[in-house]
């Protein structure tokens, strides 16, 4: 059997098992609703999601009174706890199939075990669909009854989707109330989006990577089959080219001495640092600082250049500036004023300038969202339409120099290890 097909919009990060042996036969629990749908009355499951505020897109339920340990046992929930959520036309939310039989037996154990026991799941649901699946989770809840467990979903592409880490950041804030801290080499993430061949995805491998506990799959876990080869597709930092000179060439400064007024142009994807790259060296050296996420339109850009070189002033243009005629506007400028120009490109892919978009808008540590004002996610057409339109800068444009940046990381341990997570959501 080979698993079954989703759409993206669909579902994804659960899947039904994938690999390895399928059951020949499906194990039922119910095969109808046991009494209705007044059945969840006396349920011991229930939702204590916040309808609103910022963390509206990941639901979060308890069955029974779940306890915060140090030691975690987390799972995914389809292909893993049971075979899928999916909802399909003609079958009840109260009917589902456990991954395998010992599964639940399993998790009592581990209960027992003083484990506490997380499903972590993503479930990018449309209304309907998700409208149905949170309809069925209290089923499963009912068919553990000695089964105390927290359930966390991420309904929508952000930064609680796995592999991003939003939803183990909300556990430690929720354990971290009960004074508890996890620890990470007694935890453990089960899961089987694990880049196996035939594996829909690496996504779990990934999240537990991320999080750093340790990983199996449920063949691994639950079968004690032997591990299984992976690969993990996707970006990650460490496919940047290392020993690159941050800026070529690197024949002369990269600032005139003595400072003369001058213009200087960034070209490069959003998201690539050129605001980073920007307040690093160009800003101390007192370049004035023209954008057009904050001045809104180009013009305005364009007045904010011309004041400041009137001023006797540098500036930095910091804007995408993707082909030669929007760079014409600054270079026009330059010769009526009469200062030179210089075009500083950030060389760096499409990949990174994602990775570094969906860094800045879900993953920054804490220490640094307080220093910056949090930046929304750039929509992935706004890379791709760089891509398309982009023109690669000419000296004969009006240039006086021009200079490549390549993209080298500068930050504290923590920034790093956040900023080196695989963060890409499947198929982006
Ligand atoms: N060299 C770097 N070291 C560490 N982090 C960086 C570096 N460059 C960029 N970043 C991080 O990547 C994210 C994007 O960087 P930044 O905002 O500077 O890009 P930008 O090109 O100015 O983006 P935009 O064009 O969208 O304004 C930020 O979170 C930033 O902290």
């Amino acid at each position: 059997m080979s698993p079954k097909k989703r759409t993206a919009d669909d579902l994804d990060g659960g899947g039904e098992p994938s690999t390895v042996r399928q059951p020949k036969k499906l194990f039922p629990i119910f095969s109808e609703p046991p009494s209705g749908p007044e059945r969840n009355q006396d349920a011991t499951f229930r939702w204590i999601s916040p309808a609103l505020g910022p963390n509206r897109t990941c639901l979060h339920g308890l069955n029974l009174s779940p306890k915060s340990s140090p030691k975690v046992a987390a799972f995914d929930l389809d292909g893993c706890i049971i075979q899928s959520s999916f909802p399909k036309k003609g079958i009840p939310p109260s009917q589902f199939h456990w991954w395998r039989p010992s599964v639940p037996g399993k998790l009592k154990e581990l209960h027992d075990q003083g484990y506490s026991i997380i499903i972590i799941t993503n479930q990018a649901l449309r209304s309907a669909a998700l409208a149905d699946w949170r309809k069925k989770v209290p089923f499963i809840a009912a068919a553990l009854p000695d089964v105390p467990f927290r359930l966390l979903a991420a309904t929508a592409r952000d930064g609680f989707r796995k592999p991003m880490p939003g939803m183990w950041y909300e556990l430690v804030r929720i354990f971290a109330q009960d004074s508890v801290r996890i620890d990470l080499q007694e935890s453990f993430f089960v899961g089987d989006a694990a880049g196996r061949a035939g594996d829909h995805a690496g996504t779990d491998r990934k999240w537990a990577l991320n999080v750093n506990i340790p990983f199996f799959t449920p063949e691994e876990y639950f079968l004690k089959l032997p591990t299984a080869s992976y690969t993990l597709q996707g970006f990650h930092v460490s496919s940047i080219p290392k020993d690159v000179p941050l800026i070529s060439p690197t024949s002369t400064p990269l600032l005139p001495a003595p400072s003369a007024p001058e213009i200087v142009l960034f070209v490069g994807f959003p998201a690539l640092g050129k605001s980073s790259f920007y307040r690093t060296h160009f800003e101390p050296a007192g370049y004035v600082h023209v954008n057009q996420d904050t001045l809104r339109t180009r013009d305005k850009c364009v007045k904010a250049a011309l004041e400041a070189v009137q001023n006797g002033k540098s500036c930095v243009v910091d804007n995408t500036n993707r082909d030669a005629q929007t760079r014409k506007h600054f270079v026009n400028l330059a010769q009526k004023s009469d200062v030179p120009i210089r075009c500083v490109v950030f060389n760096g892919s499409i990949e990174l300038a994602w990775h570094n978009n969906l860094y800045r808008a879900y993953n920054l540590p804490p220490s640094l969202v307080e220093k910056n004002p949090k930046r929304d996610l750039v929509p992935y057409t706004a890379f791709t339409s760089f891509r398309a339109q982009y023109e690669e800068p000419q000296l004969n444009e009006g240039f006086t120099q021009i200079r490549k940046v390549n993209w080298t990381f500068e930050g504290d341990e923590e920034q790093r290890q956040r900023w080196s997570m695989w963060l890409q959501i499947d198929g982006r």
